[in-house]
């Protein structure tokens, strides 16, 4: 039996929530055999971000390439990566290793507004990074920085998506609608000159700590599978969405989301 590998290249969350923690958590729940690079050691929990150090841009390159070399993941993604040699090298070694199921998450900000990703890196991740991404998943915020955009509709999330591909390099984009305030939790997939929506009831809760790192997650454990783009994002939907419906309640700020929830629903349906 070959074991679908999974890395990913992050920043930590010693409450468990997001980040490298989160990442792990999905992998292992979807069956997939996961690795990971620490770029930025985080204190932070459901209320905040304290500080952080970033950690040293060659021990990072000395950790990707102990997993290169003895595990080698059949798809990649990144998180945080907070500063330009942290790009720098992860590029670098993305080539190097022929890496093509590569899932950038561009995250900038975390929930609760402390900048993980300083302003200098941000045109490195459209420009080193986007070209040899296989799916970008943008927040709106996120989005909207990348692409120089205002998004407040629908055609505005596939104008945007369109851009990051189309003009950018990247294959796919994910354009996440968590930050806006429709009824429903509206996602825009643009890959290969088409559209595709994926969409969850909105759910009226404050426990979002680490939703867009677990629905990347979950992206890239499909696709070390060897699954379809779209199919992946369609099962990464169906974990995200199980994940906040029936959050933890743990913590007292907003809290993590729960990553039972997936397979439970699947083990009661069956
Ligand atoms: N309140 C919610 N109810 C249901 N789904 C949500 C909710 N908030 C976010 N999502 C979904 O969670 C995923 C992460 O979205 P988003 O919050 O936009 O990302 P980020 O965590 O990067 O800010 C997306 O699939 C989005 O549609
Ligand atoms: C290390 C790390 N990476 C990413 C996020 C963003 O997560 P979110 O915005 O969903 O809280 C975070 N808080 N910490």
């Amino acid at each position: 039996m070959t074991i679908p590998i999974a890395l990913t290249i992050a920043g930590t969350d010693p409450s468990g929530g997001a980040g490298i923690q989160a990442d792990l958590k999905t992998f292992h729940e979807l069956r997939v055999f996961g690795t990971s690079a620490i770029t930025a050691v985080v204190s932070q929990n459901t209320c905040g971000v304290r500080s952080f150090v970033d950690i040293d841009p060659a021990l990072i390159e000395d950790q990707l390439q102990a997993v290169f070399e003895d595990v080698p993941p059949n798809a990649v993604k990144t998180g945080m990566l907070s500063i330009v040699p942290a790009i720098e090298i992860t590029a670098k070694i993305l080539k190097q290793h022929g890496v093509s199921r590569y899932v950038m998450d561009p995250v900038m900000v975390a929930k609760s507004g402390h900048s993980l990703l300083s302003k200098e890196a941000v045109q490195s991740l459209i420009t080193m990074l986007l070209p040899l991404t296989y799916v970008t998943t943008p927040n709106i915020p996120e989005a909207e920085i990348m692409s120089n955009m205002r998004i407040s509709s629908l055609d505005d999330m596939k104008k945007a998506a369109r851009y990051l591909v189309d003009d950018c390099g990247a294959f796919a984009c994910l354009l996440k609608g968590g930050h806006m305030s429709d009824e429903n939790a509206v996602d825009v997939l643009y890959s290969e000159g088409g559209f595709e929506t994926f969409s969850s009831p909105r759910i009226a809760t404050k426990h979002t700590h680490g939703t867009g790192c677990t629905l990347s997650a979950a992206i890239t454990a499909e696709l070390a599978k060897g699954k379809s783009v779209q199919s992946s994002v369609e099962t990464a939907k169906a974990y995200i969405s199980a994940a906040i419906e029936d959050s933890l309640q743990i913590g007292h700020g907003n809290g993590p989301t729960n990553h039972w929830a997936f397979n439970d629903r699947l083990s009661n349906r069956a």
